[in-house]
Protein backbone atom coordinates (compact mmCIF):
# COMPACT_ATOMS: atom_id res chain seq x y z
CA UNK A 1 0.00 0.00 0.00
CA UNK A 2 1.15 3.52 -0.27
CA UNK A 3 0.80 6.12 2.32
CA UNK A 4 1.14 10.10 0.49
CA UNK A 5 1.65 12.78 3.64
CA UNK A 6 0.59 16.35 2.96
CA UNK A 7 1.48 19.20 5.11
CA UNK A 8 -1.60 19.96 6.18
CA UNK A 9 -5.69 18.94 5.16
CA UNK A 10 -5.78 21.47 2.26
CA UNK A 11 -2.59 20.03 0.67
CA UNK A 12 -4.54 16.37 1.83
CA UNK A 13 -7.81 17.68 0.12
CA UNK A 14 -6.25 19.20 -2.82
CA UNK A 15 -4.08 15.89 -3.30
CA UNK A 16 -7.25 13.07 -3.10
CA UNK A 17 -9.29 15.72 -5.49
CA UNK A 18 -6.74 15.96 -8.38
CA UNK A 19 -6.23 12.22 -7.50
CA UNK A 20 -9.58 11.29 -8.15
CA UNK A 21 -9.97 13.91 -11.08
CA UNK A 22 -7.25 12.13 -12.94
CA UNK A 23 -8.20 8.94 -12.55
CA UNK A 24 -11.82 9.65 -13.96
CA UNK A 25 -10.09 11.25 -16.86
CA UNK A 26 -7.71 8.47 -17.57
CA UNK A 27 -10.64 6.08 -17.42
CA UNK A 28 -12.68 8.24 -19.86
CA UNK A 29 -16.23 7.23 -18.77
CA UNK A 30 -19.48 6.94 -21.10
CA UNK A 31 -22.81 6.22 -20.30
CA UNK A 32 -22.25 2.19 -21.30
CA UNK A 33 -18.69 2.35 -19.08
CA UNK A 34 -19.29 4.80 -16.07
CA UNK A 35 -16.59 5.60 -13.69
CA UNK A 36 -18.05 3.74 -10.05
CA UNK A 37 -16.49 5.55 -7.25
CA UNK A 38 -17.62 4.69 -3.51
CA UNK A 39 -18.09 8.13 -1.40
CA UNK A 40 -17.51 8.90 2.11
CA UNK A 41 -19.41 11.51 4.44
CA UNK A 42 -17.94 13.75 7.58
CA UNK A 43 -14.87 16.60 7.68
CA UNK A 44 -12.58 14.55 6.04
CA UNK A 45 -13.69 14.66 2.80
CA UNK A 46 -15.36 17.97 2.49
CA UNK A 47 -12.04 19.21 1.66
CA UNK A 48 -11.92 16.88 -1.55
CA UNK A 49 -14.95 17.69 -2.56
CA UNK A 50 -15.17 21.60 -2.80
CA UNK A 51 -11.99 21.11 -4.73
CA UNK A 52 -13.68 18.69 -7.54
CA UNK A 53 -16.56 21.09 -7.50
CA UNK A 54 -13.81 23.42 -8.31
CA UNK A 55 -12.72 21.40 -10.93
CA UNK A 56 -16.44 20.51 -11.94
CA UNK A 57 -16.54 24.39 -12.54
CA UNK A 58 -13.70 25.40 -14.16
CA UNK A 59 -14.33 22.49 -17.19
CA UNK A 60 -12.39 19.98 -16.48
CA UNK A 61 -14.27 17.54 -14.69
CA UNK A 62 -17.75 15.95 -15.77
CA UNK A 63 -19.97 13.70 -13.06
CA UNK A 64 -22.13 13.01 -16.22
CA UNK A 65 -20.69 9.18 -16.70
CA UNK A 66 -20.23 8.63 -12.48
CA UNK A 67 -22.01 6.34 -10.70
CA UNK A 68 -21.69 6.86 -6.49
CA UNK A 69 -22.13 4.85 -3.87
CA UNK A 70 -22.17 6.39 -0.15
CA UNK A 71 -20.49 4.05 2.70
CA UNK A 72 -23.48 4.85 5.24
CA UNK A 73 -25.98 6.41 6.40
CA UNK A 74 -28.06 6.73 9.84
CA UNK A 75 -30.81 4.86 10.60
CA UNK A 76 -34.19 6.53 11.29
CA UNK A 77 -32.75 10.56 10.48
CA UNK A 78 -35.32 11.76 7.79
CA UNK A 79 -33.86 11.80 5.22
CA UNK A 80 -33.79 16.01 4.48
CA UNK A 81 -32.51 16.58 8.07
CA UNK A 82 -29.88 18.44 7.79
CA UNK A 83 -27.43 16.07 9.45
CA UNK A 84 -28.30 13.09 7.45
CA UNK A 85 -25.48 11.48 4.80
CA UNK A 86 -28.07 12.34 2.20
CA UNK A 87 -28.12 16.30 3.13
CA UNK A 88 -24.48 16.09 3.31
CA UNK A 89 -23.77 14.77 0.26
CA UNK A 90 -26.15 16.75 -1.66
CA UNK A 91 -24.93 19.71 0.00
CA UNK A 92 -21.36 18.78 -0.37
CA UNK A 93 -20.83 18.04 -3.65
CA UNK A 94 -24.02 16.78 -5.92
CA UNK A 95 -26.11 19.42 -6.36
CA UNK A 96 -22.73 21.80 -7.48
CA UNK A 97 -21.72 19.47 -10.45
CA UNK A 98 -23.48 17.77 -13.01
CA UNK A 99 -24.25 13.70 -11.82
CA UNK A 100 -27.17 12.32 -12.91
CA UNK A 101 -29.19 11.66 -9.93
CA UNK A 102 -30.36 8.58 -10.58
CA UNK A 103 -26.57 7.66 -11.13
CA UNK A 104 -26.45 8.55 -6.77
CA UNK A 105 -27.01 5.62 -4.62
CA UNK A 106 -27.24 6.75 -0.68
CA UNK A 107 -28.65 3.90 1.65
CA UNK A 108 -31.74 4.58 3.01
CA UNK A 109 -32.10 4.31 6.74
CA UNK A 110 -35.49 4.71 6.85
CA UNK A 111 -36.60 1.81 4.63
CA UNK A 112 -39.19 -0.88 6.41
CA UNK A 113 -36.91 -3.51 5.73
CA UNK A 114 -33.19 -2.35 6.63
CA UNK A 115 -31.49 -5.75 5.59
CA UNK A 116 -33.50 -5.96 2.55
CA UNK A 117 -32.39 -2.67 1.90
CA UNK A 118 -28.13 -3.36 2.61
CA UNK A 119 -28.83 -6.44 0.60
CA UNK A 120 -30.29 -4.14 -2.63
CA UNK A 121 -27.65 -2.17 -2.06
CA UNK A 122 -24.69 -4.98 -2.44
CA UNK A 123 -26.85 -5.65 -5.64
CA UNK A 124 -26.64 -2.92 -7.32
CA UNK A 125 -23.03 -2.42 -7.19
CA UNK A 126 -22.45 -5.86 -8.37
CA UNK A 127 -25.04 -4.46 -11.48
CA UNK A 128 -22.58 -2.02 -11.98
CA UNK A 129 -19.52 -4.37 -12.33
CA UNK A 130 -18.59 -2.99 -8.71
CA UNK A 131 -16.70 0.47 -7.31
CA UNK A 132 -13.37 1.79 -9.26
CA UNK A 133 -12.15 3.76 -6.36
CA UNK A 134 -13.62 3.28 -3.23
CA UNK A 135 -12.82 6.79 -0.97
CA UNK A 136 -13.01 6.54 2.52
CA UNK A 137 -12.24 8.27 6.07
CA UNK A 138 -12.14 6.84 9.43
CA UNK A 139 -12.88 7.38 13.13
CA UNK A 140 -10.19 8.33 15.87
CA UNK A 141 -10.67 4.45 16.67
CA UNK A 142 -9.92 3.60 13.10
CA UNK A 143 -13.28 2.55 11.82
CA UNK A 144 -14.21 2.55 7.85
CA UNK A 145 -17.58 3.97 7.16
CA UNK A 146 -19.20 2.63 10.44
CA UNK A 147 -17.17 -0.98 10.68
CA UNK A 148 -16.95 -0.23 14.16
CA UNK A 149 -13.88 -2.33 16.16
CA UNK A 150 -14.60 -5.86 16.01
CA UNK A 151 -16.96 -6.11 12.75
CA UNK A 152 -16.02 -8.53 10.63
CA UNK A 153 -13.05 -8.00 7.67
CA UNK A 154 -14.85 -9.93 5.51
CA UNK A 155 -18.72 -8.15 6.20
CA UNK A 156 -20.88 -6.46 3.51
CA UNK A 157 -23.77 -4.05 3.61
CA UNK A 158 -25.70 -4.36 7.13
CA UNK A 159 -27.30 -2.67 10.13
CA UNK A 160 -24.61 -1.24 12.47
CA UNK A 161 -25.13 -0.58 15.74
CA UNK A 162 -22.68 2.69 16.57
CA UNK A 163 -19.81 2.70 19.36
CA UNK A 164 -20.21 5.17 22.14
CA UNK A 165 -16.69 6.70 21.02
CA UNK A 166 -18.57 7.38 17.45
CA UNK A 167 -21.69 8.59 19.12
CA UNK A 168 -19.81 11.15 21.18
CA UNK A 169 -17.49 11.77 18.31
CA UNK A 170 -20.30 12.66 15.89
CA UNK A 171 -22.04 14.78 18.51
CA UNK A 172 -20.43 17.94 17.41
CA UNK A 173 -23.05 18.04 14.46
CA UNK A 174 -26.21 16.93 16.82
CA UNK A 175 -25.48 20.10 18.80
CA UNK A 176 -23.14 18.19 20.90
CA UNK A 177 -25.67 16.32 22.32
CA UNK A 178 -24.92 12.70 22.05
CA UNK A 179 -28.76 11.82 22.62
CA UNK A 180 -29.80 13.26 19.43
CA UNK A 181 -27.24 10.95 17.61
CA UNK A 182 -28.92 7.91 16.08
CA UNK A 183 -27.47 4.93 17.25
CA UNK A 184 -27.72 2.76 14.42
CA UNK A 185 -26.65 2.87 11.08
CA UNK A 186 -26.81 1.27 7.60
CA UNK A 187 -22.81 0.90 6.19
CA UNK A 188 -21.18 -0.99 3.46
CA UNK A 189 -18.86 -3.62 5.20
CA UNK A 190 -15.30 -3.64 5.26
CA UNK A 191 -15.82 -6.36 2.71
CA UNK A 192 -17.60 -4.22 0.66
CA UNK A 193 -14.65 -1.47 0.45
CA UNK A 194 -11.99 -3.97 -0.10
CA UNK A 195 -13.38 -5.60 -3.35
CA UNK A 196 -13.71 -2.12 -4.97
CA UNK A 197 -10.63 -1.64 -7.32
CA UNK A 198 -9.08 1.06 -5.12
CA UNK A 199 -9.31 2.30 -1.99
CA UNK A 200 -8.09 6.14 -0.89
CA UNK A 201 -8.65 6.17 2.43
CA UNK A 202 -8.17 10.39 4.10
CA UNK A 203 -7.21 10.02 7.88
CA UNK A 204 -6.31 13.71 8.94
CA UNK A 205 -5.88 15.37 12.98
CA UNK A 206 -3.55 14.23 15.48
CA UNK A 207 -6.50 12.62 16.75
CA UNK A 208 -6.45 9.85 14.24
CA UNK A 209 -2.60 9.72 14.61
CA UNK A 210 -3.25 6.20 16.70
CA UNK A 211 -5.48 4.96 14.22
CA UNK A 212 -2.96 5.60 11.39
CA UNK A 213 -0.25 4.34 13.61
CA UNK A 214 -2.61 0.65 13.79
CA UNK A 215 -3.06 1.02 10.43
CA UNK A 216 0.36 1.00 8.71
CA UNK A 217 2.81 -0.29 11.31
CA UNK A 218 0.67 -2.94 13.01
CA UNK A 219 -1.08 -6.36 11.71
CA UNK A 220 -4.44 -6.25 10.10
CA UNK A 221 -7.06 -6.37 12.93
CA UNK A 222 -10.22 -6.40 13.09
CA UNK A 223 -9.80 -3.93 16.34
CA UNK A 224 -9.22 -1.33 13.54
CA UNK A 225 -11.02 -2.00 10.85
CA UNK A 226 -9.67 0.23 8.00
CA UNK A 227 -6.01 -1.94 8.76
CA UNK A 228 -7.97 -4.53 5.98
CA UNK A 229 -7.06 -1.93 3.85
CA UNK A 230 -2.90 -3.80 4.03
CA UNK A 231 -4.44 -6.59 2.26
CA UNK A 232 -6.03 -4.81 -0.79
CA UNK A 233 -3.68 -4.92 -3.86
CA UNK A 234 -4.35 -1.09 -4.67
CA UNK A 235 -4.87 0.54 -1.54
CA UNK A 236 -3.59 4.29 -0.73
CA UNK A 237 -3.36 6.31 2.69
CA UNK A 238 -3.12 10.39 2.27
CA UNK A 239 -2.62 12.12 5.45
CA UNK A 240 -1.74 14.91 6.84
CA UNK A 241 2.10 15.81 9.23
CA UNK A 242 -0.20 16.09 12.43
CA UNK A 243 -1.69 12.29 11.82
CA UNK A 244 1.55 11.04 11.94
CA UNK A 245 2.37 11.66 15.09
CA UNK A 246 2.41 8.19 16.21
CA UNK A 247 4.19 7.10 13.40
CA UNK A 248 8.05 6.02 14.06
CA UNK A 249 10.07 8.55 12.20
CA UNK A 250 11.37 5.65 9.98
CA UNK A 251 8.22 4.77 8.75
CA UNK A 252 7.56 8.42 7.50
CA UNK A 253 10.67 9.30 6.22
CA UNK A 254 10.75 5.39 4.55
CA UNK A 255 7.15 6.32 2.40
CA UNK A 256 8.73 10.29 1.94
CA UNK A 257 11.21 8.91 0.34
CA UNK A 258 9.37 6.23 -1.95
CA UNK A 259 7.33 9.01 -2.81
CA UNK A 260 10.00 11.17 -3.55
CA UNK A 261 12.14 8.67 -6.04
CA UNK A 262 9.04 7.63 -7.62
CA UNK A 263 8.06 11.41 -8.27
CA UNK A 264 11.77 11.19 -10.45
CA UNK A 265 10.94 8.56 -12.15
CA UNK A 266 7.16 9.45 -13.55
CA UNK A 267 6.43 13.10 -12.60
CA UNK A 268 4.58 14.12 -9.56
CA UNK A 269 1.26 14.04 -11.64
CA UNK A 270 1.66 10.84 -12.87
CA UNK A 271 2.29 9.52 -9.54
CA UNK A 272 -0.45 6.44 -8.82
CA UNK A 273 -2.28 6.42 -12.02
CA UNK A 274 -2.77 3.70 -14.64
CA UNK A 275 -0.13 5.60 -16.99
CA UNK A 276 2.22 5.42 -14.42
CA UNK A 277 1.78 1.54 -14.56
CA UNK A 278 2.02 0.96 -17.88
CA UNK A 279 5.09 2.83 -18.20
CA UNK A 280 6.95 2.13 -14.90
CA UNK A 281 5.29 -1.34 -14.31
CA UNK A 282 8.26 -2.48 -12.20
CA UNK A 283 8.55 0.62 -10.17
CA UNK A 284 4.87 1.65 -9.51
CA UNK A 285 4.12 -2.77 -8.73
CA UNK A 286 7.12 -1.93 -5.88
CA UNK A 287 5.73 1.30 -4.77
CA UNK A 288 2.17 0.50 -4.88
CA UNK A 289 1.63 -3.22 -3.63
N1 LIG B 1 -19.48 6.96 9.29
C1 LIG B 1 -18.60 8.07 9.28
C2 LIG B 1 -17.29 7.63 8.70
O1 LIG B 1 -17.50 7.22 7.37
C3 LIG B 1 -16.31 8.76 8.77
O2 LIG B 1 -15.12 8.38 8.18
C4 LIG B 1 -16.10 9.14 10.22
C5 LIG B 1 -15.06 10.21 10.41
O3 LIG B 1 -15.58 11.47 10.26
P1 LIG B 1 -14.69 12.74 10.14
O4 LIG B 1 -14.16 12.73 8.78
O5 LIG B 1 -15.66 13.86 10.37
O6 LIG B 1 -13.64 12.67 11.18
O7 LIG B 1 -17.33 9.59 10.71
C6 LIG B 1 -18.41 8.67 10.66
O8 LIG B 1 -18.23 7.70 11.62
Amino acid sequence: MRLVIRQDYDAVSYHVAKYVKERIKEFAPTANNPFVLGLPTGSSPVGVYRNLVKFHQNGELSFKHIVTFNMDEYVGLPRDHPESYHSFMWKHLFKHVDILPENVHILDGNAKDLDLECHRFEEKIDAVGGIELFLGGIGPDGHIAFNEPGSSLNSRTRVKTLAYETIVANARFFDNDITKVPNLALTVGVGTVMDAREVCVIITGAHKALALAKCIEEGVNHMWTVSAIQLHPRGMVVCDEDATLELHVKTVNYFKSIEKVHEQLIGSDNVGLQGGVRSWRGVEATYHQ
